[in-house]
C-alpha cells in the first residue's frame, strides 16, 4: 500500500484524478509481487547487515549508513531491504530528515549491480527493475529531508541516490561521481537523465550522459553536482549542520515546495512503470548488450596494476 500512499504524495496537487486511480491499479499489481520479495529478502538476509540506521529522534533526524560489502552494488534483495526502511522513515513522525551514507571507506555505492542485468531470467529482471524504481520514487518523492554524505566513489547508480536526495556533501580525495551508463554500454533511464538535468541542467546533463563522465570531487562542485566538499573526517558532521538548517525550515512549507519542484518528474516514471519495465527487460537481453556487459564485468575483474 505505500507505494499507493507515495503515488498520492506525489499527485496530491495535481488535477489527475483519474490518472491516478489508474496508476493505483498497476502499482497494485506491481507490489504483489514486491510484498512476497520483501518478506523472503527480510527471511535471507536475516544474518546480515546490509545497512545501520542510527536515529537520533531528540534532533529529528537519522543517519542511514549502507553497508553491504564490497562496493554497496544494488541488487534486488538490497534494494527490497532498502525500501522497507525508506517506508518507515516515511511514516515516522519523530524523523524530519535522513543522511544517507555509506559505512565502505572510500566507496558511497558502486551504483547496480551489474550481475542483476547479465544473464538474467525475465522474471527477476523485472523483479529488480520494479524494486529500483520504488526506491527511487521513494527517495526522490519523499517528504522528508535526504542529505547524502557521499563517502567516496558514485558512479551511475550511486549517483542516482546521491542526486534524488535534497543536498549533497562529498569527501575531498580521489573519489568519481556521475552517470557512466554509456561506458557500459547502456543509455541512462530517462528518469536518471531526468534526474540529473534537475541537478546540473539540461546542457551539462547532455555532455556527461553521452561521455558517460564520470566527475571528480572538484569537477562535481563546479558544476552544482554536489553543493559543498569536507575533508572526510568532517563530513558527517557537516552533513549534520546542515540537516539542522532544513530542519528548521516551517515542515509543510517546505514538503509542499519539495513536491511542487519535482512532481512533474515522478508523475512521467509512476504513468510508465509497467512499459518502463518491458524497456529495460528488452534492452537488457539484447545481445550486443550482453556482450557489453560481459566485457565491463571482465574489465572490474582484471588484477589491478601495482602501485610499486
Ligand atoms: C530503455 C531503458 C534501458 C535501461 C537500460 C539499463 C540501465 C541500467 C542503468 C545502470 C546503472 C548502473 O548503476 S550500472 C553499474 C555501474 N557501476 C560501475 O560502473 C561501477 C563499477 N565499479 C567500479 O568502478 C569500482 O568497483 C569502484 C566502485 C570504483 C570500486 O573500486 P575498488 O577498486 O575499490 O573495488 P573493485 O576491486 O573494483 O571491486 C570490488 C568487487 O566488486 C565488484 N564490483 C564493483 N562494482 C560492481 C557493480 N556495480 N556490480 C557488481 N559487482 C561490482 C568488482 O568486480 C570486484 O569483484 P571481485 O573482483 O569479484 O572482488
Amino acid at each position: 500500500m505505500s507505494i499507493i500512499k507515495s503515488a498520492f504524495r506525489v499527485l496530491r496537487f495535481g488535477s489527475a484524478k483519474n490518472q491516478l486511480f489508474s496508476l493505483e491499479s498497476k502499482t497494485c499489481r506491481a507490489f504483489s509481487v514486491c510484498n512476497k520479495l520483501r518478506q523472503d529478502a527480510s527471511d535471507a538476509n536475516a544474518s546480515k547487515i546490509n545497512f545501520y540506521v542510527d536515529e537520533n529522534k531528540e534532533k529529528g533526524y537519522a543517519i542511514l549508513k549502507l553497508n553491504k560489502g564490497p562496493v554497496n552494488s544494488l541488487n534486488l534483495e538490497f534494494l527490497t531491504e532498502l525500501n522497507i526502511q525508506l517506508e518507515k522513515f516515511e511514516e515516522s513522525k519523530e524523523i524530519k530528515g535522513v543522511i544517507l551514507t555509506s559505512s565502505i571507506p572510500n566507496i558511497f555505492s558502486a551504483g547496480l549491480d551489474i550481475m542483476e542485468m547479465y544473464q538474467i531470467k525475465q522474471d527477476r529482471g523485472s523483479q529488480f527493475w520494479t524494486a529500483l524504481q520504488e526506491t527511487w520514487i521513494k527517495l526522490y518523492g519523499s517528504n522528508k529531508i535526504y542529505i547524502a554524505a557521499i563517502n567516496g566513489h558514485s558512479p551511475a547508480g550511486g549517483c542516482l541516490l546521491s542526486i534524488s536526495c535534497d543536498y549533497r556533501i562529498m569527501s575531498k580525495g580521489p573519489y568519481k561521481i556521475g552517470l557512466n551508463e554509456t561506458l557500459l554500454g547502456i543509455k541512462a533511464p530517462f528518469w536518471f537523465r531526468d534526474t540529473m538535468i534537475n541537478t546540473i541542467g539540461y546542457r551539462e546533463t547532455e555532455k556527461a550522459l553521452q561521455l558517460g563522465k564520470l566527475y571528480s570531487s572538484e569537477e562535481a562542485l563546479a558544476v552544482n553536482l554536489v553543493d559543498e566538499l569536507a575533508d572526510s573526517k568532517d563530513l558527517i558532521t557537516k552533513a549534520e549542520e546542515q540537516m539542522s538548517k532544513w530542519c528548521a525550515i516551517p515542515t509543510v512549507a517546505r514538503e509542499l515546495t519539495k513536491s511542487s519542484m519535482r512532481r512533474d518528474t515522478l508523475s512521467k516514471l509512476i504513468a510508465q512503470r509497467e512499459a518502463d519495465t518491458q524497456s529495460f527487460i528488452e534492452f537488457t537481453q539484447r545481445d550486443s548488450i550482453q556482450k557489453s556487459l560481459r566485457m565491463y564485468l571482465e574489465s572490474l575483474k582484471k588484477p589491478k596494476k601495482s602501485s610499486a
